[in-house]
């Protein structure tokens, strides 16, 4: 069967503007600079482009079939077909050109403005150890089985999507789970997708502004969108908007999941922070409908890994992991760049990806739950970006820290003087103590050197970011690396 009917099959609608449909394609493109001889090619307005401007030259590249999905000139010699929306063909088409992969895994989504790298990461961890392999996609790339690559979105466009989904069932994976970013759900890269699982975090305003979303209600809305492409619906009966998002969810059926002790299927008991030798992170007990108290460990520290632990474990219970895979699956769990812990004693330093005020403020009240002696934060803002942030993490670095030595993060085409002008105006308002080194390894180092016993310094912004950008060059930088030297600086090797 060929491309098009495949695709019909699964609800694919289109109207023949001209030419024949019933072509055989050897190739689907949605980028000109990608293109391949005799593909179909899917135009695409975007944020600075529209593609449908390239179809008078697509038929001289070769080009057999264009997809479009607003009026244009319409070049002699090229079959055209009009859809609705050519990002969610793009997506239908995806799923047909790579065999309907998403269909032969279970399928696992995780949707929020916080938590959901963690959680993925979390519920990839519990099912590889219940002897399921699973291919894992989002901010940190694509992950199936030894194999990892990068990608440009956290949930990268439909064509990718489909073709990773292609390869864990090649290789084997019997499940997949992935981030689904509000973008993703509103460029429809997840579109005709009917996920087995969808979870959802949290909501909180992030990503409003020009090419994001117009405002939070839109934001919501996208968010809320996966509960109609998912059979169950997983969320956390502690957010402020779930139950609106639950009220316009299709899923079969609904289960929630609470730390807070709200009504809800499942929930951590007696949850508490453990700082043990060798160990530091969460204990508490799993209670869920059909099982006996179940005690958990998570080798990773937040009051906010307990949600998200309690989600990864709710739905791999839900999925059939067992009580070993439950109970020991997180016991060691690593993520880089998140709550990455480069030292245990005689201070605490940890590396994370916290780079907005809501996760900056989650990560210190967290940390200050562990009694530290004092509370170090090093971090600045990226350039180029609403300054807002700038504003609002100078205010919480000033009113939750002890203190804040402000540095570069990602300055782009800024000067880091003028960002960290606008950090050190908020901290001043609140009184708190900091250090301007606008170096950011040169920051590093000064906190380490300057730690003293029971002090915990979070170096925050960047998690597992391999670089820092300044003036559009990538220059290679890692936090946790610059951590571990300055350590070594320090202590000499044994305590890196
Ligand atoms: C603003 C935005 O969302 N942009 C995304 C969008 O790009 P675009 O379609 O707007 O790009 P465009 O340059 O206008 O091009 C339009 C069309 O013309 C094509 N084109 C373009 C140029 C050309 O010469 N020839 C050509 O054919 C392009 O392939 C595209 O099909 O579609 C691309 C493919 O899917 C994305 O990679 C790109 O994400 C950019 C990199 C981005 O930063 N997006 C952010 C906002 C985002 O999506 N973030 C979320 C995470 C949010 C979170 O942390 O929760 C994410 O999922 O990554
Ligand atoms: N459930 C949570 N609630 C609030 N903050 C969280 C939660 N989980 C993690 N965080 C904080 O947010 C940061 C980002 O976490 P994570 O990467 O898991 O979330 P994300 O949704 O993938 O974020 P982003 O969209 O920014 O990549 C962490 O480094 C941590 O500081």
């Amino acid at each position: 069967m060929k491309l098009i009917q495949r695709a019909e099959t699964k609800g694919f609608r289109y109207e023949l503007i001209q030419g024949s449909a019933d072509k055989e394609i050897t190739a689907l493109c949605y980028d000109s600079r990608e293109l391949r001889e005799g593909c179909l090619f899917v135009c695409m307005r975007g944020a600075n482009f529209d593609s449908h401007s390239l179809l008078p030259s697509l038929a001289a590249a070769g080009v057999q079939i264009a997809v479009t999905d607003h009026d244009c000139a319409l070049p002699e010699g090229l079959t055209v077909l009009r859809v609705a929306d050519s990002r969610e063909a793009l997506s239908q088409l995806s799923a047909a050109w790579f065999g309907f992969p998403a269909e032969k895994l279970t399928t696992i989504a995780v949707t929020g403005t916080k938590g959901k790298t963690s959680t993925t990461h979390m519920i990839r961890e519990i099912l590889e150890r219940a002897g399921r392999k699973t291919g894992l996609i989002g901010t940190n790339g694509i992950t199936i089985g030894d194999c990892h690559r990068e990608t440009k979105n956290t949930t990268p466009e439909s064509y990718h999507l489909h073709e990773a989904f292609a390869e864990m069932v090649e290789a084997g994976c019997s499940c997949a789970v992935m981030e689904v970013s509000s973008q993703g759900l509103m460029l429809h890269r997840t579109g005709g997708i009917c996920f087995d699982y969808g979870i959802f975090m949290n909501i909180s305003p992030d990503h409003i502004g020009p090419n994001e979303h117009a405002s939070f209600e839109e934001y919501l809305h996208w968010k809320a969108a996966l509960f109609r492409q998912c059979r169950v619906g997983l969320l956390n009966a502690d957010d402020a908007h779930t139950e609106e998002i639950i009220g316009n969810a299709s899923c079969e059926k609904i289960w929630r999941f609470s730390t807070e002790h709200r009504p809800a299927d499942f929930s951590a008991a007696g949850l508490r922070y453990a700082a043990e030798e060798g160990f530091v992170g969460l204990c508490f007990d799993f209670l869920s409908p059909e099982r006996e108290a179940l005690p958990v460990r998570v080798g990773i520290p937040g009051r906010f890994n307990a949600d998200n632990a309690l989600a990864a474990l709710a739905v791999c219970s839900l999925i059939g992991a067992g009580r070993e895979a439950l109970s020991t699956g997180l016991q060691s769990v690593r993520i880089n760049g998140r709550m990455e812990i480069a030292n245990a004693a005689p201070f605490t330093v940890i590396v994370d990806y916290a780079h907005n005020a809501v996760s900056m403020e989650a990560l210190l009240d967290t940390l200050r739950e562990y009694g530290p002696r004092r509370l170090v934060v090093v971090f600045g803002c990226g350039g180029n970006r609403a300054k807002e942030r700038r504003y609002s993490m100078g205010e919480i670095g000033g009113r939750k820290a002890d203190l804040s030595i402000i540095t570069a993060d990602n300055s782009r085409f800024e000067r880091v003087e003028d960002i960290i002008a606008d950090i050190r105006g908020s901290i001043e308002k609140t009184g708190g103590a900091y250090l301007e080194i606008p170096d950011r390894r040169e920051a590093i180092f000064y906190a380490v050197e300057h730690a003293e016993p029971g002090d915990m310094i979070a170096v925050i912004g960047k998690g597992h970011e391999d670089y820092q950008e300044i003036e559009g060059v990538r220059h290679h930088f890692v936090d946790r690396e610059v951590v571990d030297e300055a350590l070594k600086r320090r202590y000499g090797e044994k305590k890196s």
